[in-house]
């Protein structure tokens, strides 16, 4: 398959998800900038960031493909959950935007192939769909996603949530879709990460593991002192 650049980029390589959580000591986007800038030192591929703050500088600073998302309201489909979301992320400078890709009602009442197909008319966006089961994948591709993530494996009602990625759901998406399939969500280790790999993935992306180091010190504390 022919690929556009900002996808083609990311072939076999470590996409790092940079992203603090409302309240957190880490949540600003000069911050989120340098994690990513140390993200690219170390051999990412790419960046995913969250925010439009935080993808506008990162897409300053950074010279690598960048996928962005918004996560916002409380409803079940909370990442880029609408198509003015989703315009917005572009805007903010996101090469590839990430938008919940599941097969569950969206707050704008569009269907996930109407999201699509406004968002290209209107930017010419690459979408990367945030799935949580081969079905979701299966659907989100003949809506017109570019790729796919496992993102939201465990995260609705489709499939367990393990301590670890899904392997094998990243397996079962890669052996059925024609389109970059990223393996997201729970990578916690190298071995993991290549793993994923293994089974099919085009890329990988690793969030907690490797930036968010208040989830990695409680990781090291519990070990230390149960
Ligand atoms: C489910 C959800 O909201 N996932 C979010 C999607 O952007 C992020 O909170 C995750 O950190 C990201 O997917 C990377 O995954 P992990 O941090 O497990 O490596």
């Amino acid at each position: 398959m022919t690929l556009p650049a900002p996808l083609a980029a990311l072939a076999g390589g470590l996409v790092v998800s940079c992203q603090a959580y409302p309240g957190e000591p880490m949540r600003s986007p000069e911050t989120m900038a340098q994690v990513a800038q140390s993200a690219l030192i170390g051999g990412a591929v790419g960046i995913r960031a969250q925010g439009l703050g935080d993808i506008a500088l990162i897409r300053e600073r950074v010279d690598l493909p960048l996928i962005g998302l918004w996560k916002a309201g409380d409803a079940d489909v909370f990442i880029t959950p609408t198509l003015s979301h989703a315009i917005g992320v572009h805007a903010a400078g996101a090469d590839i935007v990430a938008l919940d890709g599941t097969r569950r009602e969206r707050p704008d009442g569009l269907s996930l192939a109407e999201t699509i197909r406004r968002l290209k008319d209107r930017t010419g966006a690459l979408v990367m769909a945030d799935t949580g089961s081969l079905d979701d994948a299966l659907a989100a591709v003949e809506a017109g996603a570019d790729c796919v993530g496992t993102t939201l494996a465990g995260y609705t009602s489709d499939r367990p949530k393990l301590a670890g990625p899904d392997i094998e759901l990243i397996g079962l998406i890669s052996a059925a879709v024609g389109v970059p399939v990223l393996a997201e969500g729970r990578i916690h280790t190298p071995a993991q990460a290549a793993e994923a790999i293994a089974a099919g993935a085009f890329s990988v992306v690793v969030g907690t593991a490797i930036t968010h180091p208040a989830s990695i010190t409680s990781w090291f504390a519990t070990a230390v002192h149960g």
